[in-house]
């Protein structure tokens, strides 16, 4: 059974296409980041998902059932966002309490453990915490809920570095401990890279790729040689960027489409490195024309 299908999915906010034609499944227990610039789409995408708003078009299903407003569904799904507050009236303590009786699998001792390590008081109020401290109880509600598929819409906002690398741990132990479908959106890529298996790269409302972080690792490559040698190798694929120092060219360059093995690269003195999964993402989605410096020229 796949756990998200989306085909040719499409959200109109007014006149602005937030979503356009989304075509995507995700299927089994793993750890997917959702991946791109801001206003791409991607809290759009999960808010749907999450059957909090309806698409204005195509289809979305949730362990094989429409999550609009679904209560089966919803049993089953937790989405944690900025957007998430509770009751002016409870304590975090009483705000765990109520996670327990509502989430069939939800872990009240490690709630306590985690929020003990984060220093945070359980007999405060939600909003009384500050940003970091408000994210931090909220990514906890989300991992003890161990809801079988786990949504965290920027959870480590605010968070601060330290707690941020200790919380990427949490959740990945957490995954081993209870496998679960866990889609995370965030603008940390390069941070959180190795918790994920898999990247859903978003950009203005479509797909630009869904991959495994592997796959998407061979997707670009750099080249960097004599420019001249570089020319006519350029000319047979994507080039997504190009700089020319002191005759020597560097080409970040769509690898599906180079034909040429190591061995001939090496012949014509050119050298080819690989990307990081936070660059690539970066590339494939710089948008024309988009630079910085042209404003201030
Ligand atoms: N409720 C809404 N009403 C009108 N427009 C909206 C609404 N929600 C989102 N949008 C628009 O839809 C587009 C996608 O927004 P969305 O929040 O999904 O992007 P995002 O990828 O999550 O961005 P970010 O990384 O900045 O959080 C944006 O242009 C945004 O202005």
């Amino acid at each position: 059974m796949n756990v998200i299908q989306c085909e040719k999915l499409s959200k109109k906010f007014g006149r602005l296409h937030a979503l356009q034609d989304i075509t995507c499944t995700i299927n089994g227990e793993k750890i997917i980041g959702v991946i791109g610039r801001n206003g791409a789409g991607k809290s759009t995408l999960l808010t749907i998902i999450a059957g909090f708003l309806k698409p204005t078009n195509g289809f979305c299903q949730v362990f094989n059932e429409n999550p609009f407003n679904n209560i089966q569904t919803a049993a089953n799904t937790i989405l944690i966002d900025n957007q998430l507050s509770f009751s002016d009236y409870l304590s975090l303590e009483e705000i765990l309490k109520m996670g327990a009786d509502f989430y069939p699998n939800w872990q009240n001792e490690l709630a306590y453990r985690l929020l003990h390590y984060a220093n945070i008081d359980l007999s405060v109020k939600h909003q009384q915490l500050s940003k970091g401290q408000m994210a931090t109880f909220n990514l906890v509600y989300g991992l003890v809920s161990r809801c079988a598929l786990t949504i965290l819409d920027e959870p480590m906002n605010g968070m601060d570095e330290a707690i941020r690398t200790d919380f990427y741990r949490a959740i990945l132990k957490e995954y081993i401990a209870f496998p679960r479908t866990i889609l995370i959106a965030s603008h940390h890529l390069q941070e959180m890279e190795s918790i994920l298996e898999e990247i859903l790269l978003i950009d203005e409302g479509t797909v630009v790729t869904h991959a495994s972080v592997d796959g998407l690792k061979e997707q670009l490559i750099a080249l960097s040689g004599p420019s001249d040698r570089m020319k006519s190798l350029l000319s047979e694929t994507n080039v997504y960027a190009q700089q020319i120092v002191a005759g020597v060219c560097t080409a970040i360059v769509d690898a599906s489409k180079l034909f040429i093995t190591e061995e001939m690269l090496r012949t014509k003195g050119i050298t080819k490195s690989v990307l990081t999964a936070s660059e690539i993402c970066r590339y494939l989605t710089n948008h024309k024309g988009s630079d910085i410096d042209a404003i201030f020229d």
